[in-house]
């Protein structure tokens, strides 16, 4: 696998991992992934894999999974190795040790016409128009120009930005340009879709859009792998997360599970009238406190009739949760401070 780019810059034409092979055409009869008698796990799959910048680790060992028909959440604090780890799957820089896998194989060239990738540095051309780069995008995936053209017609449509297939992609707001920057990646119908902070700058409509569709994909069976420092979103999208510190995971695995197994139970209540004490109830510690409402740990185990008990001391109860920790309580627990 060839190192492309293993620069600090942003590479404006960074996607043109799918550029070079226009021999791809003679080879996608190949990579037909629906072979019933073919077994593999189909799955990406990190294996240990080390990127070395210099003195710097930037990924130690990384393992994980994402899985098909689901979304993967890839989180972690700034510089922790997620642009890293999604670069690695495109070929766009040389492991010093382990390995990517697609499907229990190394991942080809071939596979990679069949994956979408929205990199960070947002690689399209601005002045090139929309529907005219999106073709000649997928076409270097090694696609027929009447597929391709179906395909990004079809998507145009479901963005709602058909009426700005002519303009040029920096005539487009932000939003628009992020949604044609998705669309780059989904014009080959990939099997797996890796995209790098694809909220980021949305507003709340937009990212209910991008939302929805990134469900749709799953649905469909592709697998999706994404990074997000937008914690609440992804608890409410994903099904599994990764959560990756130092270039190391230090949390993985199904969102749910992962928030049952943990031995805490977080308890909210709001209330009016004066404070009762719950910090007097056996195993209950205070996370916070303000006027009105209160945030409690307690132990899976904790005798909950005794600070239901304490509770009622309140002039009034508007409200009592009582639930595993949430992602945001998980990942500041996970990452080193
Ligand atoms: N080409 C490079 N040369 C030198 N150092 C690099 C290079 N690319 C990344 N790094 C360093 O590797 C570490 C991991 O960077 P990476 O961009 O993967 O983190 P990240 O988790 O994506 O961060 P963020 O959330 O801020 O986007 C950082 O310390 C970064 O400075």
């Amino acid at each position: 696998m060839a190192e492309q780019s293993d620069g600090d810059g942003g590479d404006p034409l960074l996607f043109l991992w799918i550029a070079v092979p226009a021999f791809f055409a003679q080879n996608l009869g190949q990579v037909k992934r629906s072979c019933p008698e073919d077994r593999r796990p189909v799955v990406l799959q990190f294996d240990g894999v080390h990127k070395r910048f210099g003195s710097l680790s930037a990924l130690d060992g990384c393992t994980f999974e994402a899985r098909p028909g689901r979304l993967t959440g890839f989180l972690g604090p700034n510089g922790a190795g997620k642009t890293t780890a999604m670069r690695a799957v495109f070929g766009l820089l040389q492991l010093d040790e382990g390995l990517v896998t697609w499907r229990g194989s190394p991942i080809v060239e071939a596979d990679r016409a069949r994956f979408g990738y929205m990199p960070e540095e947002r690689g399209l051309y601005p002045r090139m128009r929309v529907r005219e780069q999106l073709v000649y995008l997928g076409e270097l995936c090694g696609r027929t120009s009447s597929e391709v053209s179906r395909v990004t017609d079809l998507w145009l449509e479901r963005l709602g930005i058909a009426e700005r297939a002519a303009a040029r992609v920096d005539e487009l707001s932000h939003g628009n340009q992020q949604r044609v920057q998705l669309l780059a990646a989904l014009v080959n119908e990939p099997d797996l879709l890796v995209l790098d902070e694809p909220f980021a700058g949305l507003d709340p409509i937009a990212m209910g859009s991008m939302a929805g569709l990134l469900q749709e994909l799953a649905a469909t069976g592709v697998t999706v792998l994404f990074s997000s420092h937008q914690l609440d979103l992804v608890e409410d999208l994903c099904q599994d997360v990764v959560i990756i510190d130092h270039g190391r995971v230090v949390l993985a695995g199904e969102l749910e599970a992962l928030r049952a197994a943990t031995p805490q139970r977080i308890v909210d209540i709001h209330y009016r009238g004066p404070a009762p004490a719950w910090a007097s109830v056996p195993h209950v510690r205070v996370l916070e406190s303000t006027l009105g409402s209160v945030r409690l740990e307690v132990s899976r185990d904790t005798e909950i009739a005794a600070l239901v008990s304490a509770t009622t001391a309140a002039e009034e109860v508007t409200s009592f949760t009582y639930q595993p920790p949430t992602l945001s309580d998980l990942f500041t627990g996970a990452v080193r401070t």
